[in-house]
């Protein structure tokens, strides 16, 4: 997958400005950068959920998306969350549930798990849709600090099991290193994305 982007903005405010940005499965980036500064933005480009921007996005890569809000159906119980968003067999699903610490709690709903467990049914989600690049947009942000460190874990265990690509976008530069990936800044006005 690779981003050539001449400039997104909204309205008359240009909010991001010329970057390039490549990523291939195995291979991990976080995206580093004060609150407003474009993160989200940039991780919806590469999402492919907000198309009005300047530049080109290319590649077949397979992409899931991890939330900071998991963003559950919350009529469904655990299982059926995975099974309608990604069309995955229930054998399958159930796997992933497993594969997070969830076995046992497939007939729940999402209001019946606490916030730790409703992250870990939606990072089930996005494995379940077999991804080449995981997109993750502050996903351990408001978890107490040990939840958030076993999340972070699961998140490096999984993504090396599965040879995934990662972008994550996040505050927190120590997320990034705990995550081995590589970190860019992004700053300045329209931003512009720096290597560490
Ligand atoms: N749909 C939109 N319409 C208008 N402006 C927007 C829209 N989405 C984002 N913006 C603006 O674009 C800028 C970048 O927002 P973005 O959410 O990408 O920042 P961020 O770095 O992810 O911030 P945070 O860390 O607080 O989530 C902000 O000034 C924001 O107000």
């Amino acid at each position: 997958m690779r981003l050539e982007l001449i400039s997104k903005g909204f309205g008359m405010r240009e909010v991001l400005g010329a970057l390039t940005l490549s990523l291939a499965r195995g291979e991990r980036l976080a995206v580093l950068g004060p609150s407003g500064i474009g993160k989200s933005t940039l991780l919806r480009i590469l999402a492919g959920l907000d198309t009005e921007f300047r530049g080109t996005l290319t590649g077949d890569a397979r992409r899931a998306v991890v939330f900071q809000e998991p963003v559950l159906l919350p009529w469904r119980d655990a299982l059926a969350n995975i099974v309608i968003a990604t069309g995955c067999a229930p054998e399958l699903a159930r796997d992933w549930l497993a594969q997070v610490g969830l076995a046992g709690h497939e007939a729940k709903f999402p209001r019946q798990l606490s916030l730790g467990q409703q992250r870990r049914l939606a990072l089930a989600r996005a494995f379940a849709a077999a991804p080449d690049i995981l997109l993750m947009d502050e996903p351990f942000a408001s978890l107490d600090g040990e939840t958030a460190a076993r999340m972070v874990a699961l998140t490096d265990a999984l993504l090396t099991r599965t040879g995934a690509g990662l972008l994550l976008v996040t505050h927190a530069p120590d997320e990034a290193r705990a995550l081995n990936a590589q970190a860019w800044h992004l700053s300045g006005q329209p931003a512009r994305l720096q290597k560490d």
